[in-house]
Formats: structure tokens, sequence, C-alpha cells
């Protein structure tokens, strides 16, 4: 499903999707990890003021010619340096640890609620609107757990560094004292007061130049996913298009993708490079900013190089920590934007089916249907049935014109058609279905024929014998064979693929779209045959346009406007 139109506005409740890892019963191992990631920083950025005072004495004493002091003072400062390294390479590894982990968490427990309630289905065809689901769940999780978890550590480190430094700036800076029409002013902290101002103005300038950043980023992921889906689209029909010699056509498709992607990265420049400007203009002009600060001091002649070395270190400190919110701020838009996205996706496979039509489970055989009436999603009637009873056993033929409801008519007895009311009643887990197009995941042969079961569920004899039994004899020396079959066995072939699964897992009914359609006389006379002698009690249900299946389907049921008729058994 595509998706162009303009972001929801982004709300408070977006940060809610990095909780419930941190509130889940495996949370004690990562809150370890997080506290430990947490007190390395602390230490690492005690070693940072350690350093500021070091450099202070070193430098003092070096230009005070003091080599014996200096030489003393290298011992300290190596060991330090090994403990300030060996903090920062392990708060990196535990943060990659703690990243991937809540990554796997994320992704295994939005698989798990994509696949429930046939939340990927409705998705698709339903009730359930979402776009790009294959994006959320392999691209967005993984930016979310990264990034929210640097920029968490970095702010807090960035937060650590402020306090620590500031407390710097404010002892050894000094105070300044003001005086204009005969007021005086002492200004404490000046230094570290000037720095904040200063950080804080270009953050505003920041917020104000990017803040559109965010939307931009949100529609180019929707542009990317779009592009990569119809890409995606054109791989799954590359035959279809081959052989209507498509190419010009699918480059036009592509192209307005392309063209579209094209017209909102030029926001995303924009809006980028304005970001960057005022970043990029404060980090330059960093070094002027101290000298105007320390201007007083050096008109005074009170500074030396030992301290000036160190107000410039914590300076450029505070500076960086302030600046955190600016230097992230793109990371901080990207990830604005994805928790968006996560939140809409949470959002939706969190609906419930929402339909009026009532599945009552029985473990008789057979299937009952009392005053179901199927809607097309815009509300239209399409079909009405007061009631159908097939009794276990019986073999029954749905007919119509095309487009008559037969396909939905399955849907609904499934439980995937959501749009109509009405009560079904069947015994759902000892049903099989089979669509029109029967699915053929990549993997070997032996799993493609147990699917959606264990390829270990039955032995090669089994398997052989079913193969023979659907004429695939040349398909049981392949059983092991990895390959992706759907481009590989004909329609036909993969059909009778869908009747050895149907040998194999005997369910109690068989409900079958147009499943003989590709077949040949002579196969579907000798599946009909196969299916009776194995599975004789087995009630079927199939839709079908050949008059070749009206011999094995005793019963029929047609479907013509809107309404369906029975035609009773001939004699
Ligand atoms: N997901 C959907 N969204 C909107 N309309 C749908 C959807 N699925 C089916 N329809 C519409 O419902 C109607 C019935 O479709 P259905 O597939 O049941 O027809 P059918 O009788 O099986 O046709 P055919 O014999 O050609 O397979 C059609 O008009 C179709 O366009």
């Amino acid at each position: 499903m595509r998706h162009t139109d303009p972001p929801a506005r982004h709300s408070l409740s977006d940060w809610t999707v990095v909780l419930p890892y941190w509130r889940s019963h495996e949370k004690w191992a990562p809150l370890a990890m997080l506290a430990t990631i947490v007190g390395l920083s602390f230490i690492y950025v005690r070693t940072a003021v350690w350093f500021g005072r070091w450099n202070q004495q070193f430098f003092d004493a070096m230009f005070a010619y003091r080599v014996e002091t200096c030489l003393w003072l290298l011992p300290p400062y190596i060991a330090v340096c090994v403990l300030s390294s060996g903090c920062y390479v392990l708060q990196t590894y535990l943060t990659q640890v703690l990243s991937m982990r809540w990554r796997l968490w994320n992704t295994r427990v939005y698989l798990r609620r994509y696949l429930s309630d046939t939340a990927y289905y409705r998705m698709e065809h339903g009730t359930a609107t979402g776009d790009n689901p294959d994006q959320r769940i392999a691209d967005d999780l993984s930016q979310m757990t990264v990034l929210s978890l640097r920029m968490a550590l970095d702010g807090i480190q960035a937060v650590t560094t402020l306090l620590s430094f500031s407390i710097v700036l404010w002892e050894i800076g000094g105070s300044i004292d003001m005086s204009w029409s005969g007021h005086h002013l002492r200004v404490s902290g000046y230094l570290l007061l000037g720095t904040i101002l200063a950080t804080l103005g270009a953050s505003i300038l920041m917020e104000k130049m990017g803040s559109p950043l965010i939307e931009a980023d949100y529609r180019q992921q929707h542009f990317d996913a779009d592009l990569r889906a119809a890409l995606i689209d054109m791989r799954r029909n590359s035959e279809q298009i081959a052989f209507s010699r498509g190419e010009d056509a699918e480059n036009l498709r592509l192209s307005h993708y392309l063209r579209t992607i094209a017209h909102n990265w030029r926001s995303v420049v924009t809006y980028t490079w304005r970001a960057n400007f005022v970043g990029d203009l404060f980090n330059g002009t960093a070094s002027i900013i101290l000298w105007v600060l320390l201007l007083p001091k050096l008109v005074a002649h009170a500074l030396t190089f030992g301290e000036y070395s160190r107000i410039n270190a914590a300076f450029m400190q505070v500076r960086r920590s302030l600046q955190w919110f600016m230097n992230n701020y793109t990371d901080l838009a990207t990830l604005r934007s994805v928790m968006q996205r996560l939140h809409e996706f949470e959002r939706t496979v969190s609906l419930p089916p929402r339909t009026r039509i009532t599945h009552i489970d029985t473990p008789a055989p057979g299937l009952d249907i009392r005053d179901l009436v199927l809607h097309h999603p815009d509300g239209r009637q399409l079909l009405h049935i007061p009631a159908l009873h097939v009794d276990g056993g019986e073999r029954w033929l749905v007919r119509g014109a095309s487009g008559t409801g037969k396909s939905t008519l399955l849907r609904a007895i499934a439980g995937l058609w959501e749009h109509g009311h009405g009560t079904i009643t069947l015994d759902r887990g000892n049903c099989m279905f089979l669509p029109q197009r029967t699915y053929l995941p990549h993997g070997s042969l032996r799993a493609v024929l147990s699917y959606p079961h264990a390829a270990c569920s039955h032995d090669d004899a089994r398997y052989e014998a079913v193969l023979h039994t659907v004429n695939l004899d040349a398909c049981a020396a392949r059983l092991d064979e990895e390959a992706q079959w759907d481009t590989i066995l004909s329609p036909g072939e993969a059909q009778r693929i869908a009747m050895a699964r149907v040998l194999l897992q005997r369910p109690g009914m068989l409900f079958m779209d147009e499943a003989t359609s590709a077949l040949d006389d002579e196969n579907t006379r000798r599946i009909h045959a196969a299916l009776l002698a194995a599975l004789p009690h087995m009630t079927i249900i199939s839709i079908s346009h050949h008059e070749r299946d009206r011999a094995f389907h005793p019963h029929e049921l047609r479907l013509a406007d809107g309404r369906a008729l029975f035609l009773p058994p001939p004699p």
C-alpha cells in the first residue's frame, strides 16, 4: 500500500514506542547494562575535568621552565589516559550490544503483532490502513533503537559534562564589574553566562531554520519506501512485463516515484544546509566569542597561559554539551519521524478486526451460513445468502459470473473479509483453503510441500507418495533442493503442489478457489479421483468456471445478481 499524504502531527505519545522493552520481564539485564554505560560516562567526564586541571599545572610549569615538575606530571597523565580510553571502548561496546538486543526484542514483538489477527492481511486488503510495513519492521525499528540509545546516552553525557565544566568556568572565570551612568553592577560567573547565552541563541536560531526538516524527512522515508515497493512489484511481475514489452511503461512509472523523491529531496537539502550553516558558523566563531569574553582579563593582565588553556578546555566542553541539541538536530528530526511512523504502525496493528460477521466454531463436519450479507469496502451490497447448509462429506460447486463475489464468499468463510454481517458456523481448525494463486515460499521443496507446517512433519516415503499421486514424480528427487519455486514451477505444477499439501494435511473440509484452473482434463480427473480415494469424507466447496468440474460436485451454489441460487443434485 502506498502513502503520499502529509504526516500526521507529531505528538508526545509517539515517544511511548521506546518504553515496552524497558518495562518487559527481560528488562533487568538491559537496565544493568544501561546503568554501567551511564556510570562509565560519568567516569569519562571526570577524567576530562582532571585533564583540564592537569593542563593548567603542566603548561604553567612548562612556561616557567620547570622541567622536573613536568616530568613528575607525566605518569599520572598516562594512567588517566588509559582509564579514559578503557571507559570509552567499554561504553561503545556495551551500547552496541544493548542496541542490538533491544532491536531484536522489538522486531520479535512487532512481527508477532503484525502476524496476529491477520493484521498483515488487513493492512493490505482490509480495514487496517498502514503503509510499507516492511520498512517499519526492517528499517525504522533499527533506526529507533540505535538513534534513541545513542541520543539518550549522549544527552546524559552532555548534561554531566555541562555541570562539571560549568563549575570550572564559574570558579576560574571570576566576575566582571560594569558601570554606566553612575550605576555599578558586578556579574559573577560572566564567562559561564556568556557561553550559555551565545550557545542558546544559536540553538534557537537552529530550531527556527531546521524545524521543517522533520516533515521533509518523514515524507522522504515514505517516498523511498514507495519506490522500493514499486521495484518489488516489477520484479514479481517480470514475466508479464517482458511478455507485454512494458519496459517503457515501467520506466515511466518508476520515474514518477523518482521525481517525487527528487522534489522532496530538494526540501531536505534546503533545510539541512540552513541548519548546518547556523551550526557551522557558530563553531567557526567560537574562538572569537571566547576571546571577547576574556578581554577584561587580558586588559587587566590577569591571565596565565595555564589558566587560559584550562578556561579554553572548559569553554569548549560547556559549549559542546550545550550544543548537543544543535549538533544532533538532524538525528533528532529523523528520530522524531521514525517514532511517529512506528506509533502509527502500532496503532494500526492493534486495531481489532472490525466485522459484524460472526464465526461460530463447531466440531461438527460441514458448514452452516445464516443471513450472510457481504459488502464492498465502500458499503455497497455485494451478496446476500439467506441460508446455506452443507452437510459433512458433501461436495459443492460455486459458480457465477466474474465479480459476483465467489472469492469474497470464501474470504468471509475464512474470516478474512470484514465488510458485512451474518453468521458462519464451521470447524475452522479443520479447514484448508486453496486460493487462486498457490503460495510457494523460498526454501526446500520439502518445506514448500509441508507449508505451513514444519518440513520434518512427514517422512520421505510420504512426500514421494503424494508427489506420485499428483503426477509430479520428477520432483521426488528434488525434495532437499532450495529454490525460488514460484519462478520454476508452472502454474499447473504449483496447483498440483497445493493438492499434494491437501493429501499431506488431510483436512476435514476443503475450500478451493479455481484451484485446478491451470490443469488439463486428465490431471484434473486424476486429482479428483485421488481426493475421493484418500479423503472420502472430506467436505469440499469449489469455485470453478469449468464444466468438467460439475461431475465431481453433486451440489451447486450459483451466484447471480447479488443472490444465491441452489441447484439440486442431479437424480
Ligand atoms: N480488497 C478489495 N477491495 C475492493 N474491492 C474488492 C476487493 N476484493 C474484491 N473486491 C471486489 O468485490 C467484487 C467481487 O470480487 P470477487 O473476487 O469475489 O469476484 P469473483 O466472483 O471471485 O470473480 P472471479 O470469477 O473473476 O474470480 C469485485 O467487484 C471486486 O472488485
